[in-house]
């Protein structure tokens, strides 16, 4: 498979704390991964060196083959890796075409400016498109502060597509949004991610979701990946447990057993 993003000695340190040290990672084209860890593991330093919000303290990235460390957040998005926040970073007074517009406008222009939601043919085409394939057209013309959380998220994760990257990184899609609204926005996410053949890297803290959406897991402990491996094989590890996911977490083979 082709490799998309690698990962070498990748750490960040602030000051006496260690949020993430050594990180060795390989991803391929077109995988599924889930990060999970307990809070404070480094999940979000990890995201956020990756996809230029934070300089690393050492180490290297490569995304496609090219070495992108020290690239800012915009220009990695115009290369193709995109990322969605833990918490939505919207607008929350205006309405959700206008959240399009300004991402459209922001990614179409270089340089730093004022960016006003400037309403172009072409944009509100995109916007549409978008907000269709993510089942929130409903909210087109409302405030963000009229949708519930769910919708906020899956509208943050849109935008996170708008540009067509090939990969995705997504910081908790599934904190603070309802348990029924749960599996209906990871259906939506992935339905999206599967017809435009995305790399998908996304934080978790449910299991349930992890096992239900992913195929591969990077397991961290105290700023270091602990275990990477498919599903099942992280889950049943006994540091994992351990430090991770608690040792009456059960692992789907032996959830019939009881
Ligand atoms: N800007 C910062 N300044 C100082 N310490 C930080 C900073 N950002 C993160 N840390 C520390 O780095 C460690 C890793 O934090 P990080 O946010 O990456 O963890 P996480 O796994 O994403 O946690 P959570 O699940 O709670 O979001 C923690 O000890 C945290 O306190």
């Amino acid at each position: 498979m082709t490799e998309i993003l690698r990962t070498e000695g990748l750490s960040r340190y602030f000051g006496a704390v260690t949020a993430a040290e050594d990180i060795n990672v390989t991803i391929s084209e077109g995988e599924i991964v889930g990060v999970i860890g307990a809070n404070g593991a480094g999940k979000t330093t990890f995201i956020n060196m990756v996809t230029g919000y934070l300089p690393p303290s050492q180490g290297t990235i490569a995304f496609d083959g090219s070495p992108i460390k020290g690239m800012g957040p915009r220009k990695l998005m115009r290369k193709g890796l995109a990322r969605s926040f833990q918490i939505p970073q919207l607008f929350l007074e205006l309405p959700v075409i206008d959240n399009l517009a300004i991402a459209l406008s922001a990614a179409e222009h270089r340089q730093f400016q004022m960016i006003r939601p400037v309403r172009t043919p072409e944009r509100i085409k995109a916007a549409d498109e978008i907000l269709e394939q993510m089942n929130i057209n409903h909210y087109r013309d409302e405030m963000v502060t009229a949708m519930p959380q769910g919708a906020r998220k899956l509208l943050d994760i849109a935008i996170a597509m708008l540009g067509n990257p090939r990969m995705l990184l997504l910081d908790e899609p599934t904190s603070g949004v309802s348990m029924e609204e749960k599996y209906t926005l990871m259906d939506t996410v992935m339905e999206a991610v599967r017809q435009r053949g995305l790399t998908v890297l996304f934080v978790e803290h449910d299991m349930e979701i992890v096992q239900r959406y992913v195929s591969r897991i990077l397991a961290f402990a105290s700023g270091e990946v602990i275990k990477d491996g498919p599903v099942d094989e992280v889950l049943a590890d006994a540091k994992v447990q351990e430090l991770v996911t608690g040792k009456h977490h059960r692992t789907p083979e032996k959830e019939g057993d009881a």
